[in-house]
């Protein structure tokens, strides 16, 4: 079992206590290295404040035992992201309806869901400019309310609707936004350079982007969230209105960001985008969350039956007989020279089915059907995503 330790950012008086307290819990204990607290089941943490010592045990990412007391604020670091019970109305329209999520560092987190579910209306609320109702936010740790300007400095926003300057080129676009974040000389060209590489458009870094496509402008928008190179990204429908070739770009980039260290939350009403970028998905409509996982475990959620479809050289009803004999069938039926399995989930047939099929004739095609995201959404709201 790895144990993972953590060291509170408050000011400690005496970092040679500090040092002191780690060895000797080094005696007892294996670390694991203090960036892997996702896989470790089992932590502590010490934390010397002045003359106070506080030993926090937590198990699964929760706190289990803290002595002296319990302080939320350090049980969430564990979490770069914490909303709780957020409620959100515009006049007669609850937008957002007690919404409760968590995100981990390094997750790229997809917030799916048809328009009009109050994924940007979450993510407004998150980053300061909607204010909300009810509930709390937490980012790295911290309140939003108390250290809203703190926060933001290590927050990247590419918002819905494209925010660039038309009449500055797209370096003085990237001088802009990079300035805001508090950079500035050497170090914010080095990032201009990088965040135009980045996305491709070192080569127009001199043009104006009222001549760019909207694959390029969105690109732009993208440069200016990561100039700064955030901690966090939110990224409400980077891909809206662009070609394939830009969508594809903008897809490979969000991995690579992540890859480079960034958390991503991804919000999108597009399944398939969701599905190739996010390790998890938050499912939101009518204002609430309606279900969250990694798309495996969704998937699994939604299933109640395995289906297999065989495409055969001919099918008969003899072989459908024998099909529907076998442990987990709940219906087989043939159309022309197609066969269709249905079976209870987990009967762990295939090889059977297989078998049968095989004997009977010869086997063109044989697919086990995977339930998809759109099933998913389906089932959970008995509508379309693009509804
Ligand atoms: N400024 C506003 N004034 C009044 N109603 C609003 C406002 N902003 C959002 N709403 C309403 O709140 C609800 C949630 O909207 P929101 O934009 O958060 O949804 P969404 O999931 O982001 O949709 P989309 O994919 O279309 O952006 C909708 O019913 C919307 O009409």
């Amino acid at each position: 079992m790895k144990i993972y330790y953590y060291w509170s950012e408050e000011k400690s008086e005496s970092k040679y206590i500090e040092l002191m307290l780690v060895l000797w819990a080094q005696a007892f204990f294996t670390f694991a290295d203090a960036e892997g607290y996702d896989n470790c089941h089992l932590g502590f943490m010490l934390q010397l404040t002045g003359v106070r010592l506080r030993i926090v045990l937590f198990y699964k990412q929760q706190i289990r035992y803290c002595f002296p007391e319990l302080n939320l604020r350090q049980g969430r670091c564990a979490m770069l992201v914490e909303v709780k019970n957020l409620v959100k109305r515009y006049q007669d329209v609850i937008a957002v309806d007690n919404v409760s999520f968590s995100i981990r560092k390094g997750e790229i987190v997809g917030l799916l869901g048809p328009n009009g579910a109050g994924k940007t209306t979450t993510v407004n609320a998150m980053v300061g400019l909607t204010k909300i109702d009810r509930g709390e936010i937490y980012i790295f740790g911290k309140k939003l309310k108390e250290n809203e300007v703190e926060i933001k400095r290590d927050l990247g926003v590419v918002p819905q609707d494209i925010a660039i300057f038309e009449e500055l080129t797209a370096y003085e676009n990237l001088m802009y936004f990079g300035r805001l974040y508090g950079l500035r000389g050497t170090l914010l060209k080095e990032r201009i350079e990088k965040a135009l590489e980045f996305t491709g458009l070192l080569e127009k870094k001199k043009q104006y982007p009222k001549k760019f496509s909207n694959g390029m402008k969105r690109r732009l928008n993208i440069a200016c969230a990561i100039v700064h190179q955030p901690s966090l990204m939110i990224m409400d429908e980077p891909t809206v209105g662009i070609d394939p070739q830009s969508r594809s770009y903008i897809l490979q980039a969000v991995k690579e960001l992540n890859r480079q260290g960034s958390t991503i939350i991804y919000i999108s009403h597009y399944m398939e985008e969701v599905e190739e970028v996010c390790t998890r998905i938050i499912i939101m409509d009518h204002g609430r969350v309606i279900a969250a996982g990694t798309k495996e475990e969704l998937k699994e959620m939604m299933t109640s039956e395995e289906r297999v479809t065989a495409e055969l050289s001919s099918a008969s009803y003899t072989l459908i007989e024998k099909l529907n004999k076998l442990a987990g069938v709940k219906e087989s039926y043939v159309e022309g020279t197609k066969v269709t399995v249905i079976s209870a989930k987990n009967s762990k047939n295939i090889r059977d089915i297989f078998g049968l099929v095989s004997e009977s004739a010869e086997v063109i095609s044989f697919n086990v059907e995977q339930p998809s995201l759109e099933t998913v959404f389906l089932t959970l709201t008995g509508r379309s995503l693009r509804n």
